[in-house]
């Protein structure tokens, strides 16, 4: 169990966790989400240690990392998959660390074969590791003291889709023995699959604490219907006919409608009923990336220029 409270951390003028209060539970995975320099990484450090909070409590099953007795028994961290030390082989890394925390050789060989990392990977200089193996042998030395706790920062990030898929399915069976998994991602896809729970802030604040399911059915994610047509003036015929039965019609271009609050039956009935071609009537589900733009729209600390320009992407409202 993590356990946050009033956690605060303050660099000169900038607030980069701003009085977090949260509870990080054991047996489900915890996907850790928020927009660039929202506070993720200053949170795990503040977790681990590596910086002081200049408010609240940071606590790894009821203390502060500071006052664990065994530390690598009690959390372990991927924090930065880059910071492998360049000459010494992997092996060679996991033994110092084993040796100066009382942990014997053979776990050192079972975290190896738990990663995947056979004895011609394990025996490279960390330089010329992958970044998948790099990734796979910090993962490894974050599970050598068999922690009841993980903090996992950004463990996909540049992975192959089969390294992507290993990380999902150990991050599951590593919740599944009841550990306290806590993961930060940026791909909004992957975590909708791996995360049973969901923890958002937004310029240091909480934004969402809840089951992932829960998140994206909130908001305005809702599901919506695609529609394309050939004919522009069919299209904006049939854009005001479903305002007035209540969706809600984004204009994509010409040729195109997003139509939320109706079903993708009601949507293709009434263009039948006004006689308009349609070449596209998709229902999408809603995504946790739709939640996740929707929970953290004014907490993005550069936000980009939209893409589409208001002249061929608007709003139609029921007249
Ligand atoms: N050592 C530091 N000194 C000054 N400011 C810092 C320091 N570390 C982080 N910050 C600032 O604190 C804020 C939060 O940064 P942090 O790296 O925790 O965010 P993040 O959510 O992990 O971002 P990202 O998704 O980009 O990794 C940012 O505004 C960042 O610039």
């Amino acid at each position: 169990m993590i356990t946050l409270r009033g956690l605060t951390k303050r660099f000169g003028p900038t607030t980069a966790v701003d009085d977090l209060t949260v509870d990080i539970a054991p047996g489900r995975v915890t996907g850790f989400l928020g927009p660039n320099g929202a506070g993720k990484s200053t949170t795990m450090r503040m977790i681990l240690g590596l910086d002081r909070p200049t408010a609240g409590r940071a606590l790894v099953d009821g203390r502060p990392y500071r006052e664990l007795r065994h530390p690598l028994h009690t959390v372990g961290a991927l924090l930065d998959a880059g910071a492998i030390h360049p000459a010494r082989p992997g092996r060679a890394h996991l033994l110092a660390t084993a040796r100066s925390n009382g942990i014997g050789r053979r776990r050192v060989d079972e975290v190896l074969a738990l990663v995947g990392l056979d004895d011609r990977a394990a025996a490279k200089p960390g330089r010329t590791l992958s970044l998948g193996m790099g990734q796979r042998l910090g993962i490894a030395g974050a599970l050598l003291g068999d922690p009841p706790v993980l903090l996992f920062d950004e463990p996909v990030n540049g992975l192959d889709p089969d390294g992507v898929r290993w990380i999902r399915q150990l991050t599951r069976s590593l919740a599944a023995q009841g550990r306290t998994v806590l993961v930060s991602s940026h791909l909004m896809s992957e975590m909708q699959q791996t995360a049973d729970h969901l923890v958002v802030i937004g310029r240091g604040r909480l934004i969402a604490d809840a089951p992932t399911a829960e998140v994206i059915a909130g908001g305005s994610a809702a599901a919506s219907v695609r529609v394309r047509g050939p004919q522009p003036a069919g299209l904006t015929a049939l854009a005001q006919r479903l305002a007035g039965d209540g969706g809600v019609v984004e204009v994509d271009g010409p040729h195109g409608l997003t139509v939320t609050g109706l079903t993708a039956d009601r949507v293709g009935d009434l263009a039948y009923e006004l006689g308009v071609a349609l070449h596209e009537l998709t229902p999408v589900a809603a995504s946790l990336e739709q939640a996740f733009m929707a929970l953290t729209d004014g907490s993005v600390e550069y936000a980009a220029a939209p893409a589409d320009s208001p002249t061929t992407h608007h709003r139609i409202e029921a007249r």
